[in-house]
């Protein structure tokens, strides 16, 4: 992750609150957690004036609870979270765009064409940022293409020509051609009539003082009219960056921000608060050289995920972009019926491919520790992978399950399933392996089905019980707590359906969600309270459901929480039973 370094000391800073018992926060907790902070702030480059003021908003808003004692607290017994809330807004006013010149980033439009023009300095990252922002928006389904207007650096076009091959996105540019506007207003012209939807326009990296290339940066501008113009910046510069910033703005009306090689770098905390200070939102950050190392930015879930509480916001604004309403209500309904092939297994992974990396959604999740999350390449993603080549190796009435793979000791099974792994390049071993994946999952989906709670009908129970468990979390715990197998239910419903199509990656890839929480809740004190392994104990339990309850209901809709859904409900659940 990006700035681990500073997320690691602000998160032990703020364990100082967790340590004590809530009323026991003093005056000078509160004050050793400041200093803890603003050093932390102050190591990254962050500008010292930013985090003064931060400091005394922190003190303005919790200070006189601290010092009071807990006989004025009256119906604030929670000090530490109130802390924790006042740190959490302070640090997102930082990195949220300030000033009078404060904008909102651009937004995509479906079905018509968005260009955007990107600009920065030589060696920035821009043309690297432009591959990994073209295969952002190629992966969640926008028509992508990429034109290159470098015509100042020998070998800008054939790098951006090698990115475009790789990641089979089509571009545009010439070896003869000298005038880069001509390129610019020629490449986009071309894919506007060919109906593409997000066009990237690559521009000569330039030094802040060659105003000739400022001035050819200004001309490709009035030429293709940017819907957005992304300044691509260096993080490695700190708040120097400000400056920078100062001088692009003044040439071209920079849109959006990227900023690049946060990864591992000691000054990103300085860079991106001067960002936040020229006004100009953080649209995403560069997190290393591969096409997927780039985050989306929104300044307050990155400063959730920084101080380890998870990114819930990021994680549902990347479900709801990827999620197929049609298809996944026809699963909710087959699904109801206790019905589940490799058909819809296949769809379920294909929606999980969509969000990128496992490792990244995974880190997503409130409350999950960092050593669960895989680093680098992503293991669990290679076999999901390796799982739909298979897959694709099936013809329809295998998939359909009109042919059953699951036979035993089937010399006609056993011919097909050889068949499927040399047609995928796997062994007969994996592919069994996908079968018994396949099976569980099912196993849990028929259950569900069983117990009534998908599809329309599931639905309305569903939304009776969050209507219940919100009205009153004790009574429904009580009777949960006295009827053993709707207990087993809740569990189950935990423990496998969870994660939609994970179990699929099963034996040592995602763990499911019973492991999760066990994990969150012995996790250090990050996530769950209580639960030291297992599923979390009652009390947990019943704080998890009040505010499954209270968030609105994860469920609802479509029958049988689906992915979507699930994933709200867990990151209610770890944000509720989170640090106290
Ligand atoms: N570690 C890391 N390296 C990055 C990141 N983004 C880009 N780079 C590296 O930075 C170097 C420069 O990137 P380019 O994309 O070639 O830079 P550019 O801004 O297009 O350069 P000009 O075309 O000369 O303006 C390359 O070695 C990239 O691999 C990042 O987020 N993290």
């Amino acid at each position: 992750m990006a700035l681990a370094e500073l997320g690691g000391k602000l998160r032990s800073s703020l364990l100082k609150l967790q340590s004590s018992p809530s009323d026991a926060v003093t005056t000078e907790t509160l004050n050793a957690v400041l200093s803890d902070i603003s050093r932390a702030l102050i190591e990254s480059d962050v500008n010292v004036k930013l985090v003064m003021t931060m400091r005394t908003n922190i003190q303005k808003k919790v200070g006189d609870l601290v010092s009071d004692g807990p006989a004025s607290r009256g119906n604030n017994p929670n000090i530490a979270r109130l802390v924790q809330k006042a740190v959490v807004d302070e640090l997102t006013a930082i990195l949220s765009p300030s000033g009078p010149t404060a904008t909102k980033p651009y937004v995509m439009k479906r079905n018509k064409p968005n260009i955007i023009l990107f600009v920065g300095l030589q060696g920035a990252g821009k043309t690297t940022s432009i591959a990994k922002f073209a295969h952002y928006y190629q992966r969640k389904g926008w028509k992508t293409a990429m034109v290159c207007a470098d015509t100042f650096r020998a070998g800008a076009f054939d790098q951006l020509k090698q990115n475009a091959t790789k990641l089979r996105i089509p571009f545009y540019g010439s070896y003869t051609e000298a005038d880069p506007v001509v390129i610019a207003e020629e490449g986009v012209e071309r894919f506007v009539s060919d109906g593409y939807e997000v066009i990237i326009v690559d521009t000569s990296g330039r030094h802040r003082q060659e105003e000739a290339l400022f001035e050819e940066m200004r001309e490709i501008s009035d030429a293709v009219r940017p819907d957005d113009t992304v300044f691509v910046m260096d993080a490695t510069q700190g708040q120097a960056v400000y400056d920078q910033a100062l001088a692009f703005h003044g040439a071209v009306k920079v849109g959006s921000v990227i900023v690049t090689k946060l990864d591992g770098h000691a000054k990103g905390g300085g860079a991106l608060s001067a960002v936040a200070a020229t006004g100009s939102p953080i649209i995403f950050l560069g997190s290393g050289e591969r096409f997927e190392d780039l985050d989306p930015f929104n300044a307050k879930s990155f400063v959730s995920k920084l101080l380890g509480f998870g990114d819930m916001r990021g994680l549902m604004e990347e479900m709801k972009s990827i999620s197929d309403g049609k298809s996944q209500e026809e699963l909710m309904e087959n699904m109801s019926k206790g019905k589940f092939t490799l058909r819809d297994m296949y769809k379920q992974f294909q929606q999980v491919m969509k969000i990128g990396p496992l490792n990244k959604v995974m880190g997503m999740i409130p409350g999950m520790p960092e050593y669960l999350i895989p680093n680098g390449d992503d293991e669990s993603t290679n076999r999901l992978r390796k799982f739909m080549y298979m897959m694709d190796s099936m013809n329809d009435a295998e998939l359909d399950g009109k042919i059953d793979l699951h036979l035993k000791n089937d010399p006609n099974v056993e011919k097909r399933i050889r068949r499927i792994a040399a047609g995928s390049g796997t062994h007969p071993t994996e592919v069994k392996m996908l079968l018994q994946a396949h099976k569980q999952f099912e196993g849990v989906v028929s259950k569900m089905g069983k117990s009534g709670m998908m599809g329309k009908a599931g639905a309305a129970r569903q939304k009776q019980m969050m209507e219940q468990m919100r009205k009153n979390p004790n009574a429904m715990m009580k009777q949960l707590q006295s009827n053993p197998q709707a207990m087993k239910m809740m569990q189950q419903m935990m423990g496998s359906g969870g994660m939609g199509g994970f179990p699929g990656a099963g034996g040592g890839g995602m763990p499911d969600m019973a492991q999760m929480m066990a994990a969150m809740g012995g996790g250090g004190g990050m996530g769950m309270p209580g639960g030291g392994g297992g599923m979390p104990d009652m009390a947990t339990m019943q704080r998890m459901m009040a505010q499954m309850g209270g968030g609105g209901g994860g469920a609802g809709g479509g029958g049988m929480p689906d992915i979507n859904q699930m994933m709200q409900m867990m990151g209610q659940m770890g944000m509720g039973g989170g640090r106290r």
